[in-house]
């Protein structure tokens, strides 16, 4: 691993919240040269890990990510391997976007949220040049450093896509998010840039709804009957502008992979919104 920081290192201090993979807390990180950082850690659940290959997923992934920098990602710092492993990445001060949403509700201008939907397409057009998918693109995964500016997180479940290969087939143990899948995640396990670019509808829906649930109340089993044989879509929300739905979130659901828009083409669309 490129980035291990000594837990001895890091002074936990509140809980932040709830992250899936484990908890989040506030830290104080002194690095070598004496400055202290304020830090986020995400404390992963040993028994995440303890599953066979996860770990050295997890150091893979890790090592990947750190090379990863964009202002709308959320930066990695490094890792303390000794128990329980914790990822110390960048704080973002105001919290999860989902939290400030069901706060705020429709006190969130819609220019506001179109902002954060263009700076969210900025970081995955990103993860999209470097080749990685990131396979759970939801709101809850998308934290405020400023009230404009969002950075993606939780690359957890992300993977990087070997040069021949275009696509992640998902492997047993890891939980499926099942309301942000396309037909071909819950068909067939199978992630790809085309499966984030249905995730990233999914999450704009989220945005728009100021936090609803994607298909409240329905099993996986009813949300691929809807999205796969009967061509159901999420309803547009009423803040949702007429053009966001029809040419972004639309095209994001489009049920052949090929026919939806890569994050490259969706940001020239943002462009035009300036
Ligand atoms: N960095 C944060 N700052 C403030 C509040 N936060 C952060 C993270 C958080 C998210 C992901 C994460 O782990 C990563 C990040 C990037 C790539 C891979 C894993 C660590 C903390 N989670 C939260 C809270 C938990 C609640 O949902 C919002």
């Amino acid at each position: 691993v490129s980035c291990l920081i000594n837990s001895r290192d890091l002074t936990l201090k509140e809980k932040l919240g709830q992250g899936s993979f484990g908890e989040v807390l506030k830290a104080e990180w002194k690095k070598e040269d004496g400055s202290i950082t304020e830090v986020a850690v995400k404390i992963l659940k040993t028994d995440a890990l303890a599953l066979p290959g996860t770990f050295s997923d997890f150091v893979k992934e890790v090592n990947a990510m750190v090379g990863l920098k964009h202002s709308n990602l959320i930066k990695l710092h490094g890792v303390s391997l000794s128990l329980p492993y914790m990822i110390v990445v960048e704080l973002a001060p105001l919290g999860s976007v989902l939290d400030r949403l069901r706060k705020e509700c429709s006190l969130t201008s819609v220019l506001v949220i179109l902002e954060w939907a263009k700076q969210v397409c900025n970081g995955m057009a990103y993860l999209e040049s470097h080749r990685w998918v990131h396979r759970d693109l939801a709101a809850r995964n998308i934290l405020l450093a400023a009230v404009d500016k969002v950075k993606i997180g939780d690359f957890g479940l992300m993977k990087s896509i070997e040069a021949n290969e275009d696509c992640y087939v998902m492997s047993e143990h890891k939980m499926i998010p099942f309301p942000w899948c396309a037909p071909e995640c819950l068909k067939l396990r199978k992630f790809s840039h085309a499966s984030d670019c249905w995730a990233y509808g999914v999450t704009l829906w989220e945005l728009f709804t100021f936090g609803e649930h994607p298909w409240a109340g329905h099993s996986g089993a009813q949300i691929l009957q809807k999205i796969d044989q009967e061509g159901q879509r999420l309803p547009k929300p009423p803040a949702c502008p007429q053009d966001v739905y029809q040419l972004v979130m639309h095209m994001s659901w489009s049920h052949r992979e090929q026919d939806r828009p890569t994050f490259a083409a969706l940001t020239k669309f943002f462009q035009g919104f300036e």
